[in-house]
């Protein structure tokens, strides 16, 4: 496959297009959730094993060295090196044994061996452990028929971590693998930021939950499912999930009691520009501070973020695509941000396209796409869409994440670099 063009501005290039009205690009949009979105002040110590997805509001550091002591790295034979002169075989007499675990031994007289075990405890005097298969043992002695050398098999007291070394830096949201090293630091507990507490609000009168009888004019539900499954976090508590009809006055006051509550509300549907569309005439009859208002995106183009008192709101569009969407580049960035992780920017990589792509003009489209395989220097190729429908959610199983179509693109070639950012499922 040839590489014919190579897409270099960072982002999805809508910053630079003429889109219409005040629509702002993905990227500042991103750029003014980072900047609005503090994090929530109190923190929590909570045990270390049940610390995974949380966020680390101070470092750690090693409590002490790891390992702790000189240890040995295999069963076998403690001895020192300085004894195997002249040429061998050598045989020397097994004085002692030492079990991990067992506190201290005798220092090791000069010419002996001291059975060990992986993870005992070097006595004094030895300076390597030679592995058991590699010796001929007699009843209480052994005989070494190759050279050992200084230091092998032995694990060296803080090879690892020494005292005080930092080991997971505050701002991470720790995985599996930051547990393994606060452990090993010495930790039972870590001080993390407190969850973040999010209300789910879907509105529309149109919207029926699944697995009642369908009304004239209905459409199912796909929006409370959705997000009632992609919000909740090791780091967020979904605390509310509410739907309301499209009425001003309801809404006003039912809005106005949930930013008392929680640190997010998140809304689908009724911010368009329609009659019946109420969310943001309600939020701005309660003093709501706008920080956007659209995105030019495609689908998502109504995306909105504010904040209401103490609390954020994050607008996402009705038709589920573009919610799912916009959850996925800007919901999950807010959260981050306001869980205190301090590396809440878009996880995206650059990869290519399988075939031609084609695109209107104008908002800066996110299509989806699936990773289809590697090309011959092992970059990520990508299958994608043709077409984008903000209301169609069946193609959504099969994708990975999306591809960013800059807002001036009409053509690229197979083979072109684009953008991809993956779903957080
Ligand atoms: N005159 C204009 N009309 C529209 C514009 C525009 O610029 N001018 N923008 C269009 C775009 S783009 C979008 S996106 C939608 C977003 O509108 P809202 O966020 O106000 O969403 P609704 O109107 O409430 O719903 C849109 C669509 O989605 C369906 N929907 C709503 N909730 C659910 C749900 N929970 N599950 C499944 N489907 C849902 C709803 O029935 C509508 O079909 O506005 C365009 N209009
Ligand atoms: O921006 Mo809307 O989400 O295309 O349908």
């Amino acid at each position: 496959m040839t590489v014919l063009t190579r897409i270099e501005e960072q982002g999805c290039g809508c910053g630079t297009a003429d889109h219409p009205g005040d629509l702002i690009s993905i990227d500042e949009a991103v750029a003014q959730i980072l900047r609005n979105a503090g994090h929530v002040r109190e923190s929590e110590e909570v045990a270390l094993a049940g610390a995974r997805g949380r966020t680390l509001a101070e470092p750690i550091a090693a409590i002490a060295a790891a390992p702790p002591f000189d240890n040995a790295a295999m069963d076998g034979f403690a001895l020192n090196t300085a004894c195997l002169v002249g040429p061998g075989p050598w045989r020397l007499p097994v004085v002692t044994r030492i079990p991990a675990g067992q506190r201290g031994s005798e220092p090791l007289p000069m010419g002996a061996a001291a059975q060990i075990f992986t993870g005992a405890l070097m006595p004094d005097g030895a300076d390597a452990v030679v592995m058991q298969e590699n010796v001929r043992r007699t009843e209480n002695t052994i005989i070494v028929s190759h050279e050992i050398l200084a230091g092998a098999h032995v694990r060296r007291k803080g090879e690892d971590m020494a005292a005080g070394d930092m080991v997971v830096p505050a701002g991470r949201t720790l995985t599996g693998r930051d547990i393994a090293a606060c452990a090993a630091a010495g930790r039972a507990t870590v001080c993390v930021r407190r969850r973040l507490r999010v209300a789910l609000v879907v509105t529309g009168d149109e919207v029926n939950s699944p697995g009642r009888t369908l009304s004239s004019g209905g459409i199912w539900d796909v929006n409370t499912p959705m997000l009632s499954a992609l919000i909740p976090a090791p780091e967020i508590e979904l605390v509310d999930v509410l739907g309301f009809r499209d009425n001003r006055a309801a809404l006003r006051q039912q809005l106005s009691a949930l930013a008392d509550e929680v640190d997010l509300i998140v809304t689908t549907g009724g911010i368009s520009v329609g009659e019946e569309d109420h969310v943001k005439p309600a939020l701005s009859d309660l003093g709501l501070d706008m920080v956007f208002s659209g995105v030019a995106i495609k689908p998502g183009k109504p995306v909105s973020y504010g904040r209401l008192g103490q609390a954020h709101w994050l607008g996402l569009p009705g038709n589920p695509l573009s919610a799912f969407v916009t959850w996925q580049l800007f919901g999950t960035v807010l959260c981050q941000s306001l869980a205190g992780n301090s590396a809440s920017s878009p996880d995206r990589r650059h990869v290519v396209l399988s075939q031609e792509l084609r695109h209107s003009y104008g908002r800066c489209e996110v299509r989806l796409a699936e990773i289809s395989g590697f090309d011959s220097t092992g970059r990520e190729i990508v299958r994608f869409d043709k077409t984008t429908h903000s209301g169609r959610v069946a193609r959504l199983p099969a994708a990975d994440g999306v591809i960013l179509i800059p807002s001036e693109v009409e053509v690229l070639p197979e083979g072109a670099l684009v953008e991809f950012q993956p779903f957080r499922d």
